[in-house]
């Protein structure tokens, strides 16, 4: 057996690697690689031995296999104070691996392409590496492994000084564990997706870090924000900061739920949110006069607000935000000139989202006390609904849009929801009230003297006509509603003798 200590290299990555071979080297190590690793490190001037070298077995089948040998599992595994493993491998003439850097095939990245085929993504599963990875990490008191090349420096520093702490080594053997799961639970999904299993008998999504977090929801609670893999298009994950202070917990929930009510909009749109709630919407022709409305809609709450639009912010509308504090702006876009106007304020976060396709974000996981509940995104809109006129009178056609605007913001208020809407405008929403009529109290108040002729939208069906009969002191003229209650007709009755039209659409939109 020899005295030499064996470094075996198996990357995909080729990132940072004749560096690293060369440090391996200069530390007294004998490479050995596979196929492509093998030729980069000869190309760098570095001696390298060929795994078939040490297994006496050539790569065959295209890849599927090469290190998958005893020869190298063996000399992985060998626990080097155990007599019984050492006296096997010099049976055996087997030498030990001592250091093993592999990275997987990029199955990630290779079914994220859109013309991606099976046998494509077949072809990318990693077999071999993730067996070296795992066995390696098993041994990590003998063996250092290396999963990541942003590892690369801190592993050849400490190779050249006193070798590696059993805690560093123990860290690098969790990294290995965390990959290895998180590269199964991508193709664990990819099946799943394939056969239909939506809700199948252990749920293995994983999640990259985006950032550590100062703190949580509260100062005192620790946090960190991940992202899920591969997600796309307009999500918070994705978003580029231009400018401000970095994101805070409460800010990255907030700005989500911006992103998620301003989505709702195919015309210029500007959403304001306070802890989650939208306290003022506005639609309009152009952004600026959508901005305009949102603000008129609640000017005290969107003080220190989030505010999300779906169409690149302009000089116009960048001089009139200025013009209050506003926690964070998300967009489109920013014109140069809004985003000069805008980045005078140092801790206004300014964040742009690529808007080129909407979120795939098929599963909503809400975590509870020892598990986690799994359902579908609330996708129900406006185009998946059939509406019912109840009443005795139609809406308008100005009260019919009103009443789309109030629906569209009604689905994300937090449940009992109440939202007036009057001309493209909210002008009271009652939010996460634990009676529907206290939800619509709260929102007449706010509308005040605005909500004469407006138009009110209620999340779920009315138990009893209690709210229509506040709606009308009011001077609501038209409400829209699931319907579905035993007690419809007294609602129906209600709205008859005031006068206002009621539309049904049969579809409820609690959110807890
Ligand atoms: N089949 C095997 O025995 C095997 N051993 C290592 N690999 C992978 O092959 C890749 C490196 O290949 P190459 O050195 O030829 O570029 C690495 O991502 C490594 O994880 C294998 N490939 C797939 O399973």
């Amino acid at each position: 057996m020899s005295e030499k200590k064996r470094a075996l290299l198996s990357v995909s990555d080729k990132t940072g690697l004749p560096g690293f071979a060369k440090q391996l080297v200069d530390n007294g190590y004998e490479l050995v690689s596979t196929g492509g690793t093998k030729r980069v490190i000869e190309e760098a001037g570095l001696p390298v031995l060929s795994v078939s070298d040490v297994t006496n077995f050539p790569e065959i089948m295209g890849g599927r296999v090469k290190t998958l040998h005893p020869a190298v599992h063996s000399a992985l595994l060998a626990k080097r104070d155990n007599e019984v493993h050492m006296d096997q491998l010099r049976k055996l003439e087997l030498d030990t691996i001592d250091v093993v850097v592999v990275n997987l095939y990029p199955f990630q990245q290779t079914i994220a392409k859109p013309d991606v085929t099976e046998a494509d993504a077949i072809e990318n599963i990693d077999i071999g590496g993730p067996t070296m990875l795992r066995a390696a990490a098993k041994n990590f008191h003998d063996v250092v492994v290396v999963v990541d090349p942003a590892d690369y420096e801190a592993v050849a520093d400490a190779l050249q000084n006193d070798g590696l702490s059993v805690d560093m080594r123990k860290r690098l053997a969790g990294k290995v564990y965390r990959h290895t799961a998180n590269y199964d639970a991508a193709i664990a999904a990819y099946f799943t997706e394939r056969t239909e299993d939506d809700y199948p008998e252990t749920y293995t999504a994983t999640f990259e870090k985006v950032q550590s977090l100062r703190y949580g929801e509260n100062p005192h609670q620790t946090a960190a924000f991940y992202k899920q893999a591969n997600a796309e298009g307009a999500t918070l994950s994705n978003a580029k900061q231009l400018n401000g202070k970095e994101l805070s917990y409460n800010n990255i929930q907030d700005a989500n739920a911006a992103l998620e009510i301003v989505q709702e909009f195919k015309k210029p749109a500007a959403v304001a949110v306070k802890h989650m709630n939208p306290c003022g919407v506005g639609t309009g022709t152009k952004l600026f006069e959508a901005y305009q409305k949102a603000y008129e809609g609640d000017p005290i709450s969107i003080f220190g607000g989030i505010v999300a639009v779906n169409q690149e912010v302009d000089l116009l509308t960048a001089e009139k935000m200025k013009e209050i504090f506003l926690e964070i702006i998300i967009a489109p876009k920013f014109s140069q000139e809004a985003l000069d106007i805008l980045t005078t304020k140092k801790n206004l976060r300014l964040l742009e989202v690529e808007w080129t396709k909407n979120s795939k974000n098929a599963h909503k996981l809400t975590s509870v006390s020892g598990g986690l509940l799994v359902q579908d995104t609330d996708e129900g809109n406006l185009d998946s609904v059939d509406l019912q006129v109840a009443t005795d009178r139609e809406p308008t056609e100005q009260e019919m849009e009103d009443l789309k605007l109030s629906w569209q913001v009604v689905k994300h208020v937090k449940s009992n929801a109440i939202v007036v809407a009057k001309a493209d405008q909210t002008l009271g929403i009652g939010a996460g009230q634990m009676n529907r009529v206290g939800a619509a109290k709260i929102a007449l108040e706010q509308a005040a003297a605005k909500a004469k002729g407006a138009v009110m939208a209620s999340d779920a069906f009315f138990p009893m006509p209690d709210t229509v009969e506040a709606a009308a002191e009011a001077g609501i003229k038209a409400i829209i509603q699931p319907g579905g209650s035993k007690r419809d007709q007294d609602s129906i009755d209600a709205c008859n003798k005031h006068g206002i039209a009621m539309v049904f659409t049969g579809m409820r939109h609690f959110k807890h």
